[in-house]
């Protein structure tokens, strides 16, 4: 047997895929008991002269041209002359294609497949003399949904669904070109007129139905493969329009049936009138078993499987399932394939076998055992059923299967098919509409209505044989011939007799043999009436060459004919469309797997939505977390650069407190030296007032306002600027007594003039040693600033958030306000270090002055005393010279110290006009300085500073110019 998978391929205008037209019931003729009688042949025409035909000329052409006088030529694809579609082509390889309604596409491209069918369907007669038969309906237009309808006017029912009950026997009895086949001819007995016979009527006529249109029974004969077909005996005679052959020798009579194949029909013809309807049937969930019989080498394996230019029944349903899927969108499918064989009894699974088993090598193999069950009947298990989502696939599952099956060389096949192959392809398949609002929880989301499950059995028999050659072969043949004869046996006691359990039983009322052999135990579901039928028993009718051969054939050709007999009119199917099953239980349940894939689809998209939502959950979180955290980093971040501002202005506070402090300290102090009366000291320039008092008062000390200057009246001016030792003793003089009164406000005007210069000194030292102190405070936060302020730059450059210009420019700002602070404070520290030296070396001149003068005083005190020890007769007398001498230096010393009053007010004077032209800077803390504007001016002229003249100015008028040398040199 040839293995070989033909290639899917359909003719361009192939086969018709509108409603599977009735079947024909069996012929009126008689049937006699098991064996077929031929009815009475009323013109034998060539008797026993080779093959008969009808007519030399009955015999169609390979290639007949459509007979022009058809109203409705078959091969015309397309639309019909109502404007309806009747035919679409379909091509494996244009699998799978989105649906296109119900439209018949007339334009598809050519396929491989289509080889033979153009002409084929031109030559199909369309006789419009067929009427509707009203005796013999079909089960395809009864149990089912088709129109029991004649075709009168060529109308066409616009759903393509239509199918006609099966044409009376006294079909066109014209052999003249009369090649059509029952089911050709009812597949154009499509009358609007019938139409009018209103659904009501159909069902009363259905009721009546037999079931015999149910099932189809064809004959093919396969040609001589001498060539020599047409120069048989002459005993034969095949009519393939009328469905008939004819046999004119022993046993001889005239066998119909619903199709009769002559040599020239190919496979594709043969499957459109065995076939195609059943498949469409079985896709709309009825079950259909087709299957072939006869001798071997016969061609049964030919018209199943067919070749790759010519393929078969298989491959060309397997075309069609998917046509009618693509054609069907408001349903879903699911379809799933297994393979097994009968070979010596055994059941073997040819999906689970690996491929190029020889005969003869027993593999390893579960045993397949058979099972029946109420709602699937009878089954194999276990099976592989493999689910398919494409021709291509599913024609690649079923030619693993072919290579696994047994095949032998016989005598007259040199590959001959062992054993029976089952294929059998499982449809599911349910409504698509969404929504279930009804529905149970369990199915909600699930489309109404249940999972239809409807089976296709494709069975190719092994061939009967006679004689063999080898003990294997003999055995084989004898499994072989036992399970046929069974089945014919089977089929022969086939009634619609039941026995008292209600199951079908021979006219006897026994059971039907059906365990006796695995095939009819297999096969008894789709006998006992639950399935369409479909039989194609293929008969060669030619000596192949021998005498001997010849009459094997013959005998076993009337076999294989007899068998078809009584096929056709025992078998009864009452097949109904399979039930809807919804949940568990048997198909409905665990084994309908589109129901139980929905469910798990279902149950996984809950999963995901659940997960799906977590899944927004925790992102939710982990974005809340997120949000949280940069937040957090934000804040903190904010609550650093607050830190940092604060730390800013805490440093800026703390240098201003302390300033303030410091200043405030200097008020007290100065407040207190002037008025304390202990008359401390402060240090100098810290009294807002620069006046000559407020020179003097800037001497204060500001060593805790301890005393450190006795005040004591002096004899000097109170515009003193510098409080010089009193001579510890008072003065006797009102005026003096009024000036010391006078200068309770000024500063050791008359307090001791060393220890106030010491203290003046100490006073200055620490100040000096404050203000470093001050200095060193502001310049270790300048730099503590710098940083913060270095470091908050680079984090606002890291962070990418660009630079905090306005930060930046208000330190630089608070910064060159520092620098400028400092400058100021160290320009005031070099004023004040100049004006301690100055103060140092005027120290050292008045102490020498007042040593000078002490001594004078002394000497003068000396002679006066001595002038009025000697009488003062003699002073009075001699008018003492040396006391008047002393006197005039004592005036003159008084003068002097007069006269230094005087420049010193005069120094007042000279300050304030400069303070007033701007020259000077009188600061907060009564210090004085030179305007920034001129001491360049000042350093780059000859003209020493304004406290250097001052002071030396006063050392001038303290000690005299021409004394300051000997001064110097006495310090
Ligand atoms: N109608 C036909 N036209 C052309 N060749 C045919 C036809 N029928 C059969 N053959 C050829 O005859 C040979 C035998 O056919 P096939 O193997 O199909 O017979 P079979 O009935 O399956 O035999 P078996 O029962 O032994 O398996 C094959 O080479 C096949 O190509």
């Amino acid at each position: 047997m040839s293995t070989t998978l033909p290639r899917p391929s359909r003719p361009s205008n192939g086969p018709p895929t509108v409603a599977l037209p009735a079947l024909p019931v069996g012929k009126t003729r008689k049937s006699t008991g098991g064996l077929s009688v031929p009815v009475t042949r009323s013109t034998p025409s060539t008797p026993k002269t080779g093959l008969r035909t009808p007519s030399s000329t009955f015999l169609p052409p390979a290639t007949p041209a459509p007979t022009a006088a058809l109203p409705q030529p078959r091969s015309v694809s397309g639309f019909n002359a109502a404007g309806k579609t009747i035919r679409k082509t379909v091509s494996i390889n244009s699998f799978p294609q989105p649906p296109r309604g119900e439209g018949r596409v007339t334009s598809l491209p050519p396929s491989p497949l289509s080889t033979g069918v153009s002409s084929r369907k031109s030559r199909t007669p369309t006789t419009p003399t067929y009427q509707l038969s009203s005796t013999t309906p079909s089960f395809l237009n009864g149990t089912g949904d088709g129109k029991s309808i004649a075709r009168l006017g060529g109308a066409r029912n616009s759903d393509g669904l239509i199918s006609v009950s099966s044409p009376p026997q006294s079909r066109s009895s014209s052999a003249q070109d009369s090649y059509s086949t029952s089911a050709t001819q009812y597949e154009d007995l499509v009358d609007a007129a019938q139409l009018k016979l209103d659904s009501s009527t159909k069902d009363k006529r259905m009721s009546k139905v037999d079931g015999k249109g149910n099932v189809i029974v064809s004959v093919r004969v396969r040609p001589d493969a001498g060539g020599n077909e047409h120069r048989t005996d002459g005993e034969w005679m095949v009519d393939g329009r009328k469905s008939l052959i004819a046999y004119n020798g022993k046993e001889g009579g005239d066998y119909f049936y619903d199709n009769v194949f002559t040599t020239h029909d190919d496979n594709s013809r043969v499957y459109d009138h065995i076939a195609k309807r059943l498949v469409r049937r079985v896709m709309e969930g009825y079950h259909g078993t087709v299957f072939a019989y006869g001798m071997t080498g016969t061609g049964k394996t030919f018209s199943m499987q067919g070749t790759a230019s010519s393929p078969g029944v298989i491959p060309l349903a397997i075309t069609d399932i998917f046509s009618y899927i693509r054609e069907t969108p408001s349903r879903e499918f699911l379809l799933r394939v297994s393979y097994l064989e009968i070979y010596n009894e055994r059941i073997h699974d040819l999906l689970s076998m690996p491929t190029g088993t020889q005969l003869g090598v027993n593999q390893a193999q579960e045993e397949i055992k058979l099972r029946e069950d109420s709602k699937r009947g009878v089954y194999a298990s276990p099976l592989k059923e493999e689910i398919v989502q494409s021709p291509t696939q599913l024609l690649r599952v079923i030619a693993r299967g072919d290579q696994a099956r047994r095949t032998a060389s016989t005598q007259f096949n040199a590959r001959s098919s062992r054993s029976h192959a089952v294929v059998q392809i499982v449809v599911e398949s349910r409504e698509r509409v969404p929504g279930n609002p009804a529905g149970d929880s369990k199915r909600q989301g699930l489309p109404p209505g249940g999972v239809r499950v409807s089976t296709l059995s494709l069975i190719d028999l092994a061939g009967s044989e006679k004689a063999a050659e080898s003990k294997e072969r003999r055995q084989e043949g004898s499994h072989i011939n036992k399970s046929l004869l069974t089945l014919g046996t089977v089929i022969a006691k086939l009634s619609e007799t039941k026995d008292k359990d209600g199951k079908p039983a021979d006219k006897d009322g026994k059971h039907l043999p059906y365990r006796d052999s695995k095939l009819t135990r297999l096969l008894q579901g789709a006998l006992s009436g639950n399935s369409l039928v479909s039989i194609l028993c293929t008969i060669q009718i030619g000596s192949a060459g021998s005498v001997a051969g010849a009459n094997t054939h013959t005998g076993e050709t009337i076999n294989t004919l007899k068998f078809a007999s009584r096929a056709k009119n025992n078998i009864v199917s009452h097949a109904k469309r399979a039930e809807e099953a919804l949940g568990a239980g048997g198909d409905g349940g665990a084994r309908v797997l589109l129901e139980r894939y929905r469910m798990e689809i279902l149950e996984l998209r809950k999963e995901l939505d659940s997960q799906a939502k977590g899944n927004t959950k925790k992102d939710d979180e982990v974005e809340k977390e997120r949000d949280a955290k940069v937040e957090l980093a934000r804040e903190k971040e904010a609550h650093h650069r607050h830190e940092e501002q604060m730390l800013e202005m805490q440093l800026a506070r703390t240098a201003l407190k302390e300033r303030i402090d410091h200043l405030n300290r200097l008020i007290l102090s100065s407040k207190s030296t002037g008025v304390n009366a202990s008359g401390s000291y402060s240090s100098l320039g810290m009294n807002p007032r620069y006046s000559q008092s407020s020179m003097r008062s800037s001497l204060a000390t500001s060593n805790g306002g301890r005393p450190i200057l006795e005040r004591t009246a002096s004899m000097t001016s109170t515009s003193s600027t510098i409080g010089r030792k009193s001579s510890g003793h008072r003065s006797s003089g009102g005026a003096e007594t009024v000036l010391i009164a006078d200068d309770d406000d000024s500063l050791g005007e008359f307090g001791d003039g060393t220890a106030s210069l010491a203290s003046q000194n100490r006073a200055l030292q620490a100040d000096l040693a404050d203000k470093n102190r001050y200095i060193q405070t502001l310049e270790k936060r300048l730099l503590q600033a710098r940083r913060a302020s270095s470091s908050r730059t680079s984090v606002g450059l890291a962070s990418g958030k660009g630079i905090l210009v306005g930060e930046d420019h208000s330190v630089s700002a608070l910064i060159k306000e520092k620098d400028a602070e400092i400058t100021e404070l160290r320009a005031r520290l070099d004023d004040k270090d100049k004006m301690l030296t100055a103060l140092r070396s005027a120290a050292r001149s008045r102490d020498n002055a007042d040593r000078v003068e002490s001594r004078m005083d002394l000497r003068a005190s000396q002679l006066v005393d001595s002038s009025h020890h000697h009488g003062s007769g003699t002073a009075s007398a001699t008018g003492s010279p040396t006391k008047s001498s002393l006197a005039r230096q004592v005036s003159h010393i008084r003068k002097r110290t007069k006269s230094v009053d005087e420049m010193n007010k005069m120094l007042d004077e000279m300050i304030q006009d400069r303070v007033q032209t701007g020259q000077i800077i009188r600061g907060n803390r009564g210090s004085v300085r030179v305007a920034t504007d001129n001491r360049e001016k000042l350093s780059s002229s000859s003209e020493p500073p304004i406290q250097l003249q001052l002071l030396s100015k006063q050392r001038t008028s303290i000690i005299g110019p021409d004394q300051q040398n000997s001064v110097a040199l006495e310090v």
